[in-house]
């Protein structure tokens, strides 16, 4: 009976939606031929028997680690015999939604050789590549060194004589470490080494290394390769051969040496090409701007859950007769409507930064190289954001779904184990918000010598403006114009960026002073990269947005992600005098009546994520609300239900219990 109610509950709760849910579905997508893919994409997966995921939690590591194997040899099978094209094999290893060699081969191998090779070397590779005739990981961190990548320690010493580098690991702690794929699959690796020539060290440069034989895939002479053990978590990104591996003095062509950055000629000599030798960074740029566009899929996911489970949870008060939906408790839409509000505005900064990626790829090839900064600060800087806050988030969408969310049947478990390792792969969160903080500080020191601040950082050009300018808000109503709440936000990282700029000149030597205020300057990048999510979601806003009602809540989403956040950075805009504490709490009231907006749109602002249950992988989340029933039968799934007297019992418990009964007696 009561799983009868909670179906009919979600069904009623969509009957309330006040915009058209199909629209908003090509919104999220990023357009009608996207939404088409997708759709598409997770119906073949969520059809296919062998991509079957419930049982991640209770395989053993061998098991799960093979069971991943058969799902990417089968999803390569399907995208042959498909014809997909990259689009639609990307949406479907998005929907097999299981972490594999596979992501780091066309995630990083491919687009290493992509942008640090020649065009020769392209040529040479690439085919194999694509054809996945080689299997190829990105080997850069070591034991002893990840975040500095100018302190890495293997060596790639040029052999005049022979034509040849050696690659060599000279301590334990320069072992590579972690790259995935690299522990059992991967038959090559772009491994990150120093340069030595004739004695000399020219520094980090990538070097295409072949690990495995492609006859027996037995690790070649001098060698040495393995999987550096259990991670967090059961099933989540266990299903991925994170590796470790040593060189003895394995020698190498030289042509294997990736050269657009740097070449070596036949003679020994170092030539430094004309790009910026931060182009060897240039993989990891790529790679934070896919992050990103990740980030609203995981939050949305987990938003998706908690969402429709507080809509058919329970508890206290009386609601026509039943309790109340905790989805109606002012507490639960507080922790839970910014979060949803954050997975739209990530989404639509996503959308951005892969524009900007794509202008300053166009722009590389063209040899115009000065938007790079820009572009090394947004996807440093938004890639640290966007997993932070989503790591968080998922951690937040559990325990808004109280008990259960800590079952794995839940869904959510699985998801912050696999999803939390992004706040440290591609770039720990705080060391690349240093970097953004680097740029912002570089921006203002240059503000007087006449150079334009560009992108995201031409607010700085009103600078005078923005540090005595008072908050445009009267009324409550205020609170919802853009406008306002863009400038006030330019002005809270423009206050603040100053602040931080005038307390380094003190110091003699910058290098002391960011080692001092580093912890300021990460609150200064922060405050930057909320500035650019929000004014990214205003210029989304600006834009035709098709289907009835769906601009209306874009806007109330809108909104609510910049106030939730000025509620949250509080401190902030008191002390850098951007607005009042009557403004504060006018902003709270607006923010009340925002969620009550929100409120009867909840469930339809998640079904536009146009999540399967299968992808989902979720009891709580289901589409249909039939929480209780599914919750008993997947209990009764588990391995220790399949006998009704459990293994151990006469050799571990019986004995204890017998002892019991004698002890009792006496
Ligand atoms: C089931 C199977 C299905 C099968 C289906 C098959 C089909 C599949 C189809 C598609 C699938 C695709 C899937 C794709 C998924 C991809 C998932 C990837 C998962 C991620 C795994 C994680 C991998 C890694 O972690 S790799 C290692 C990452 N490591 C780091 O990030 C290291 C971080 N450190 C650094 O970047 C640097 O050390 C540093 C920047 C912190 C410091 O560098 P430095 O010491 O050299 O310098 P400075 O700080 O002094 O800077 C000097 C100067 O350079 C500028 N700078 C720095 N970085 C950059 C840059 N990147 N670009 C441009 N400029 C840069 C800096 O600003 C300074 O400038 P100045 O002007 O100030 O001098
Ligand atoms: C799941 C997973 C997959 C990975 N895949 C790959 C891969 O495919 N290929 C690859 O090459 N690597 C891979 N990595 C490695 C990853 O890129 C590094 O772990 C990451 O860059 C962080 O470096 P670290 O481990 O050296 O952290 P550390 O730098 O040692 O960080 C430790 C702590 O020190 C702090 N810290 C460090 N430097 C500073 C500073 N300058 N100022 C202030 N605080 C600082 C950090 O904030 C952090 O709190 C992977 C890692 C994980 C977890």
């Amino acid at each position: 009976m009561e799983a009868e109610a909670a179906v009919d509950y979600l069904v009623d709760e969509r009957s309330k939606a006040q915009f058209d849910i199909d629209a908003m579905k090509i919104i999220w997508a990023g357009g009608k031929h996207e939404f088409e893919v997708s759709d598409r994409m997770a119906r073949l997966v969520a059809s296919d028997p062998v991509f079957r995921k419930d049982n991640r939690a209770i395989l053993d590591r061998k098991e799960l680690f093979k069971n991943t194997l058969r799902k990417a040899a089968h999803a390569w099978k399907r995208i042959i015999e498909l014809r997909l094209s990259e689009q639609e094999a990307s949406k479907l290893r998005f929907f097999v939604d299981e972490p594999a060699y596979t992501d780091l081969h066309w995630g990083m191998f491919i687009p290493v050789i992509k942008g640090q090779g020649t065009e020769e070397q392209r040529k040479k590779w690439l085919p194999m590549a694509y054809r996945m005739q080689i299997i190829g990981c990105y080997a850069q961190t070591e034991l002893g060194h990840g975040s500095n990548v100018q302190g890495l320690e293997t060596t790639a010493t040029f052999d005049p004589e022979l034509d040849e580098f050696v690659i060599h690991s000279p301590t334990l702690t320069s072992s590579k470490w972690w790259p995935g794929g690299l522990g059992r699959a991967s038959t090559h690796a772009v491994v990150f080494a120093r340069l030595i020539t004739d004695g000399k060290d020219h520094g980090i440069n990538g070097f295409i290394v072949q690990l495995r034989s492609l006859d027996d895939h037995l690790p070649l002479p001098g060698i040495i390769i393995g999987d550096i053990g259990m991670k967090f978590g059961n099933g989540a990104y266990n299903t991925m051969d994170n590796g470790f591996l040593r060189f003895d003095h394995v020698r190498i062509p030289r042509d294997q040496m990736l050269m657009r950055v740097k070449q070596v000629t036949r003679e020994g000599k170092v030539v430094q090409s004309d790009v910026p030798w931060q182009l060897l960074y240039g993989t990891m740029v790529y790679v934070r701007q896919t992050i990103v566009a990740d980030a609203s899929c995981a939050l949305s996911r987990a938003v998706c859950i908690a969402t429709r489970y507080s809509a058919v949870r329970r508890q206290f008060g009386s609601q026509n007769g039943h309790e109340t939906q905790v989805i109606d408790y002012r507490t639960q839409q507080s922790r839970l409507f910014p979060l949803l509000a954050s997975a739209y505005a990530f989404r639509f900064v996503g959308e951005w930064l892969k524009w900007l990626y794509m202008d300053v790829t166009q722009r590389l090839q063209a040899r115009d190289f000065s938007t790079l900064p820009e572009a090394h600060a947004c996807t440093a800087g938004l890639k640290s954001l966007t997993t932070s806050v989503t790591a968080d988030a998922i951690e937040e969408c559990r325990k808004l779904c109280g008990g259960h969310g800590y079952l794995c049947s839940s869904g959510l478990p699985e998801l912050f184990a696999v999803y939390v390792p992004a706040c440290t792969y591609e770039g720990d969160n705080i060391v690349l918000l240093l970097q953004v903080a680097r740029f912002l500080m570089k921006t203002v020191s240059q503000l007087g010598s006449g150079e334009r601040p560009v992108g995201t950082t031409t607010y700085l050009l009103r600078l005078e403006h923005l540090l005595q300018c008072p908050c445009d808000v009267q009324g409550a109503e205020d609170w919802l114009k853009p406008d306002v709440v863009v400038q006030l936000f330019e002005a809270r990282s423009a206050r603040m960026t100053v602040a931080c700029a005038k307390s380094l000149s003190k110091f003699s030597k910058p290098e002391d002073g960011f080692m001092d205020l580093s912890a300021d300057l990460v609150s200064v990048a922060t405050a930057h990269c909320q500035l650019i999510v929000v004014s990214k979601f205003v210029e989304k806003l600006q834009q035709d947005i098709p289907g009835e009602g769906v601009k209306q809540q874009l806007e109330a989403l809108c909104s609510i992600y910049a106030l939730s956040l000025l509620k949250k950075h509080l401190g902030d805009f008191l002390s850098t005098s951007c607005i009042t504490s009557k403004q504060a709490s006018l902003a709270n009231d607006v923010l009340r009546s925002l969620y009550s907006q929100v409120r009867p749109n909840a469930i339809a602002l998640v079904d536009a994520f146009n999540y399967t249950d299968h992808f989902l992988g979720s009891v709580l989340g289901r589409y249909d609300g039939n929480v209780y029933p599914k919750l008993y039968e997947e209990a009764l799934k588990d391995p220790l239900n399949e006998s009704v007297v459990p293994d151990g019992y006469h050799e571990y418990l019986q004995p204890v219990l017998k002892q019991r009964l004698r002890t009792a007696r006496l």
